[in-house]
């Protein structure tokens, strides 16, 4: 549990408004990762008082602070599965309600409980994906993997605690309609993280943005749900360059210490999480090309307020480019696996 000294020391000074942190706090191009981690609890704060979640849900601030500090305490700490993370994901979803006008699609309630999804979405995330919980018969596993997002209901799970944890619950002065709604809606945005889940959504979220938006859609609200959650995970991409050279530092940190516990379990991990035969550029150019770049064109198809996100996804992966591009010539061969600190 959180101390009553470190709920006193958030509620007792005033919310500190968003240009605090820095006068381009609420701009795309602005990177959350630079807030120092124990700045990050009333970052939070600010984000959902100029959100005008506080007053429009009227969440007590012992209550909220008692929450973000349990939400940041639910989170280990693998390289890049943490509190950072989630904290850079809220603060995209921040980013998309503040410059892309989302209260005129979404309704408030659901702009509330994608905010919250995206601060608890990989809760006591261990840094290893759905198949290693099924190929090593962890606890998670166990208990969902015949439901499939093994992890994701985990997360969820989680959350549900917290929420049920006393003096933690910001839903508390929700009326049961909106109590409900929220908790469905929570539900769904974190299983929707399981980019399994994304893939097989594709194919409708290109068929809305073919067709335009309809706000009276209730299928349009959960398509454009899943699809800001999906972008705001992935948002590190779509920060300069230098952010995301150092992203894919953690992320394959991650993936390679996977990758030495499948080996010492006797498995063969997939080629990505396999520090012997990874190439991170090609892996990365196909992450962008096949996964983010996707997520971000029709994104701006839809928004056309974050063209500039999808222009600088698109940077760095020709940054990516010019790296594979590098290493062809100094090994004229193929993208060789090779040190690219450029
Ligand atoms: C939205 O959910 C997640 C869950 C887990 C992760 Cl690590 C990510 C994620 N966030 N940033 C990245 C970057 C920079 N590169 C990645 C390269 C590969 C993969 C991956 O999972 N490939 C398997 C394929 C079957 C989809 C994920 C990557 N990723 C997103
Ligand atoms: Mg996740
Ligand atoms: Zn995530």
């Amino acid at each position: 549990h959180v101390s009553p000294e470190d709920v006193q020391m958030l509620i007792q000074s005033d919310i500190p408004p968003s240009d605090f942190w820095s006068s381009y706090f609420d701009k795309f191009n602005y990177p959350p990762r630079e807030v120092a981690d124990n700045d990050t609890a009333l970052a939070c704060f600010s984000m959902f008082e100029d959100l005008g979640f506080i007053s429009r849900w009227r969440i007590k601030k012992d209550t909220l602070a008692r929450f973000v500090l349990m939400v940041k305490k639910g989170y280990r700490s693998p390289p890049y599965h943490n509190w950072m993370h989630a904290f850079a994901v809220a603060h995209f979803c921040y980013l998309c309600i503040k410059n892309c006008n989302l209260t005129e699609c979404l309704e408030d309630i659901e702009l509330f409980a994608l905010f919250v999804s995206c601060l608890c979405h990989d809760i006591d995330h261990r840094g290893t994906n759905n198949s290693f919980q099924t190929s090593s018969k962890s606890v998670l596993a166990a208990l969902y993997s015949s439901e499939g997002s093994v992890l994701e209901r985990h997360h969820f799970a989680q959350t549900m605690c917290i929420m049920n944890t006393e003096g933690c619950n910001i839903f508390e002065n929700l009326t049961a309609k909106h109590y409900q709604k929220a908790l469905d809606l929570v539900r769904d945005i974190i299983l929707a993280t399981d980019l399994a889940h994304h893939f097989k959504i594709l194919g409708n979220i290109h068929a809305m943005a073919k067709d335009g938006f309809d706000k009276t859609s209730d299928k349009h609200h959960k398509l454009l749900l899943c699809l800001l959650m999906t972008a705001a995970d992935l948002s590190d991409q779509t920060k300069p360059w230098d952010k995301t050279k150092h992203i894919a530092d953690l992320i394959y940190r991650e993936f390679f210490s996977q990758g030495d516990m499948e080996k010492s379990l006797g498995k063969e991990p997939t080629e990505m999480m396999d520090r012997e035969r990874a190439r991170i550029p090609t892996l990365q150019i196909s992450f962008l090309d096949n996964i983010a770049l996707p997520v971000y064109k029709v994104l701006s198809d839809i928004f056309p307020q974050a063209e500039c996100v999808r222009q600088v996804v698109e940077d760095n992966r020709r940054h990516w480019d010019k790296i594979c591009a590098l290493i062809q010539m100094k090994r004229g061969g193929s993208c060789e696996k090779m040190s690219y600190d450029q």
